[in-house]
């Protein structure tokens, strides 16, 4: 079966440094995928890669099946893919449901005039995400890391992804926030959403996955379920550093 998302020998490179070099993975309907590795390993890169956010050198990335590496951003965003980010990226100056409402506008600007905002929608992911009604008008200055990480996942869960792909989504969180946004995670993962999930916390992102893909220098070193790669040798001297 054709994967719903395919990275195929992606080159990128940065000057003299290639934070992709000849990088192939691939990830299935509905499969939750772990893609760790250190600091630099070229992680985050991939990811803008797959959203039209850098352009690579060579090789292809596919949505099921057809080649998406020429379009931009929002011609992807459109077709199901979307993203966020290690340093979560809310409109400052908005509240909770306007942010919201950014990742629900439909793109025609007639049907946004005709139609205008839908606060039960608005409200509706809000709460999917943990939110109640009283923090819709709360500002991004006012939100806690757990409670932007919140906002990010709804507003991109407004676009009606095919696959989400979440960078170091546990990064400052509490104990509390990580078991909140673990919770939202297995739920969206049982309603048969796709991620690929960027962590350095493999501990909490354990439970979230069916595979793992392992990188360094730009370059997948070992693929397979999470405590196969865990025991890999090559893992642990270039991962963990045994
Ligand atoms: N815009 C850029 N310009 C130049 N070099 C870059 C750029 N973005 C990333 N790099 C380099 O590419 C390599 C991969 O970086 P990347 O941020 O993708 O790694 P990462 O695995 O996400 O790291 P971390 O876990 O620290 O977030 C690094 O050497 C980084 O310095």
């Amino acid at each position: 079966m054709t994967p719903l998302l395919e990275v195929d020998r992606v080159v990128k490179r940065f000057g003299g440094i290639s934070a992709a070099n000849d990088l192939t993975f691939s990830v299935g309907q509905g499969e939750s995928l772990g893609l760790i590795g250190p600091n630099g390993a070229g992680k985050t890169t991939v990811f803008s890669l797959i959203m039209g956010e850098h352009r690579q050198n060579s090789g292809a990335i596919r949505l099921k099946g057809q080649d998406i590496s020429a379009l931009p951003t929002y011609e992807r965003i459109k077709r199901g893919v979307a993203r966020t980010y290690q340093v979560p990226r809310p409109f400052g100056e908005i509240n909770v449901a306007e942010n919201i409402r950014v990742g629900l506008m439909p793109d025609s600007i007639r049907l946004m005039l005709t139609e205008g905002p839908d606060p039960e929608a608005e409200l509706e992911l809000a709460r999917s995400v943990g939110f109640d009604a009283g923090d819709l008008a709360r500002k991004p200055s006012e939100l806690s890391m757990g409670d932007l990480r919140k906002l990010e996942l709804a507003r991109t869960l407004a676009t009606a992804p095919q696959i989400i792909l979440l960078d170091e989504v546990f990064a400052g969180l509490t104990v509390g926030e990580i078991a909140q946004i673990s919770e939202l995670l297995a739920r969206k993962r049982a309603e048969g959403m796709t991620f690929i999930i960027v962590s350095h916390d493999l501990r909490s992102l354990e439970p979230l996955i069916d595979r793992a893909v392992v990188m360094t220098f730009g370059q997948v070193i070992a693929a397979g379920t999470f405590h196969e790669v865990m025991s890999d040798e090559k893992v642990r001297a270039a991962y963990l550093g045994h």
